[in-house]
């Protein structure tokens, strides 16, 4: 089975593309604005419009307001909600609100981080997510990583994703040491926050391409 990518924090035309080109099955598009990849509606409209129908268009919240998601999904079209800092029960009220798939961050550090994911509810994905530190601006988009072997043998409860401080030189261990399907990637194809690279983007979905 072919291992997928998610380009996450895309903010212009010539990135998303290249994204697209490369073959990622996923697009991220940041709504939370202390992020450096923070978008406007009318800029998410306009990359939203550029994905083609068999690349799912993924929206990245933190605990959203329901006016946020709503003018976020409209704009960004989006097909995917992924929810960080969100209880399960605000998880199920945007799932059922917006109709749309949850995907529930999970951050971890250690294997006890792990025991969030045993109990998850209201959720069709888990993206297991690199921890950030105590009063980080961000809970993701960093270039954390934590120790991949956590995931080794683990009984995942639903579909999941691998995310934190991936990068075209290390991501094809992380997928032989997890077994992840579906890795996702922001700080590892950029030149600095929030500056996306075409040829690092290129780069890692060649990487996975040959997973
Ligand atoms: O990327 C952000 O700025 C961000 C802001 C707020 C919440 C989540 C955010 N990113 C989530 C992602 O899906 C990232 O792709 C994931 O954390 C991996 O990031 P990185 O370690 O930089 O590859």
């Amino acid at each position: 089975m072919s291992v997928t990518a998610k380009i996450c924090g895309l903010s212009t035309p010539e990135t998303l593309d290249a994204a697209v080109r490369g073959g990622a099955s996923h697009v991220g598009f940041v709504f939370f604005a202390p992020s450096p990849r923070n978008l406007g509606f009318d800029r998410a409209a306009g990359l939203a419009a550029r994905v083609p129908g068999h690349v799912g268009r993924v929206g990245v919240f933190v605990d959203p307001d329901n006016a946020l998601v709503e003018a976020a999904v409209a704009a960004g079209r989006l097909d995917v909600l992924q929810l960080h800092k969100t209880c399960a029960a605000r998880r199920a009220d945007l799932r059922a609100r917006f109709g749309l798939p949850v995907w529930a961050a999970i951050p971890v550090q250690k294997r006890a981080d792990l025991a969030a994911a045993g109990h998850i509810e209201a959720a069709d994905r888990i993206l297991y997510d690199a921890k950030t530190p105590e009063g980080a601006a961000l809970p993701g988009g960093m270039g954390l990583r934590f120790d991949w072997r956590l995931l080794e043998g683990f009984a995942h409860p639903l579909p999941w994703a691998l995310s934190g401080g991936l990068d075209a030189g290390n991501v094809a261990e992380a997928v032989r040491i997890t077994g992840v399907r579906l890795v996702d990637v922001s700080s590892g194809v950029e030149t600095a926050p929030g500056v996306k690279d075409v040829d690092k983007i290129a780069a890692f979905c060649k990487a996975v391409s040959q997973c």
